[in-house]
């Protein structure tokens, strides 16, 4: 008698990152009520299963899904907008302007569904997002399927979304809230950075997170302007201050961590707070470069990040998985650094880990929900596959995926979107093109 589940999926390769390094070939992998309950031979799972739903993937690659742990989603229409500039410049003279100006619900709504139209066809199942108005970027991840931690952001000053960093706590753990039985939801606390953020407001922060175990991601020692003003202003620098206020450990992911020295490593290596690295952003802004080999010697969690499409530009966590594994090798000057399986941890199970879901995704092991990307290795850039995880590293990138399952639930299928209409989100952005280009700077 067959065992009935709800999807089989056939692949050629299944590399399933935990155990590290693995690479099975003509397996399967059942999935039952948006689980994983086995990953076994193809040629056992057909006598031993019946399922609703069966899908070949004789030239593919089946990968955990990717988890992006540092994006600014809303940020995709803005992309382009202010190219080839420093950090300082690039935020204060354009960005902060431009979403003074334009952000709004409806800008982030549109944004974000295009950010994650985006992230889906490249691979990306998991996201961490830090931006204005949560609540739409919140819906649209409801409402698509992804699977999302919503940071909520929090400075000192007015922004579009919150009048000061009460109100901003305010909404946002009533947002936290709403959310509080969602499956794939979770919303945390976003402290911009620490030049927007006072150390009343951090340490209310602190001892909030501490309480109700809840996430906190910031930006950190992105520039060595940021780490020099610092010192100046108060002797210390910002991962001292962090400490002193209760912030540096394990729940804290330190998105950056370009302008770091030995202390630096020292500190994030005891508190055991994590690091988003986003090497397209850090080379784009010209802010430096994250010493990732010696943070990942050290024992340090280091996951990957787009950052916001307008510093990067793009959404695709392959590209990120590249730059990554190239430029540790170019920083540490080993060509050994950071090999593909390496680069292929820090998108995936690493990003579970610096998001606190390491139990639920990450990894393609049974119990662990279906989160799910397909390659397919099939062209011609990828021939010949002498080894898969050089192939998805070193030959290819997110326009290979085919297909994609959060939870169990498909959301792309022969790289077709089935729950966003992609012509509808392209006509969006358009419309703000045209909303903001015909609106003097
Ligand atoms: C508080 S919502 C997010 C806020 O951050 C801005 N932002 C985008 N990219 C960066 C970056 O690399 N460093 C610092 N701040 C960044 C974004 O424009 C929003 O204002
Ligand atoms: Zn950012």
């Amino acid at each position: 008698m067959l065992q009935p589940i709800d999807t089989l999926i056939h692949a050629r390769w299944i590399i399933p990152v935990i155990p590290t390094q693995k690479v099975y070939e003509n397996c399967s992998l059942a999935i039952e009520q948006g689980r994983i309950t086995a990953l076994l031979p193809s040629s056992e799972a057909k006598i031993r299963f019946k399922a609703k739903q069966e899908v070949e993937l004789g030239q593919h690659a089946l990968i955990p899904g990717l988890i992006n742990t540092h994006n600014h989603a809303p940020m995709t229409l803005l992309r382009g907008y202010a190219d080839d500039r420093p950090l300082k410049e690039w935020l204060e003279q354009h960005i902060w302007p431009a979403e003074e100006r334009w952000v709004g619900p409806q800008f982030v709504a549109d944004g974000s569904r295009h950010a994650i139209a985006e992230m889906l066809r490249s691979g990306t199942t998991t996201f961490s997002d830090q931006y204005f108005f949560p609540e739409a970027v919140a819906i649209a991840a409801r409402e698509t399927g992804i699977r999302a931690h919503i940071a909520f952001p929090v400075l000192d000053v007015p922004t579009p979304w919150s009048r000061h960093a009460e109100e901003a706590l305010h909404k946002g753990l009533t947002l936290r809230d709403d959310y509080r039985a969602h499956e794939r939801i979770e919303v945390v606390f976003a402290p911009h950075a620490p030049y927007t953020v006072g150390d009343q407001t951090l340490e209310k922060i602190a001892v909030c997170a501490a309480e109700a175990q809840i996430p906190v991601q910031i930006h950190l020692h992105e520039t060595y302007q940021e780490v020099e003003t610092a010192l100046k202003q108060n002797g210390e620098r910002p991962t001292e201050r962090l400490q002193r206020l209760g912030l540096m450990n394990p729940q804290t992911l330190c998105v950056h961590m370009v302008a770091t020295n030995e202390r630096d490593i020292e500190l994030l290596k005891t508190s055991g707070a994590h690091v988003a690295h986003c090497p397209s952003s850090n080379l784009k802004l010209a802010s430096g470069f994250c010493p990732t080999m010696e943070m990942l010697d050290a024992g340090i969690n280091v996951s990957l990040g787009t950052d916001g499409a307008a510093s990067n530009n793009s959404q695709d966590l392959f590209a990120e998985a590249n730059t990554a594994a190239l430029l540790a090798k170019a920083v540490s000057g080993k060509a050994t650094a950071l090999p593909a399986h390496q680069a292929l941890a820090m998108a995936t199970i690493n990003g579970a880990r610096a998001l606190g879901i390491e139990e639920e995704t990450g990894s393609l092991e049974t119990g662990k929900s279906a989160d799910i990307a397909a390659i397919n290795l099939a062209g011609l850039e990828q021939q010949p596959v002498h080894d898969p995880m050089s192939q998805l590293i070193y030959a290819g990138g997110g326009h290979n995926v085919s297909d994609v399952w959060v939870a169990g639930k498909q959301l792309l299928r022969e790289r077709q979107l089935l729950t966003l209409n992609e012509t509808e989100v392209i006509q969006r952005a358009q419309l703000w093109r045209d909303r903001i280009s015909g609106h003097s700077r």
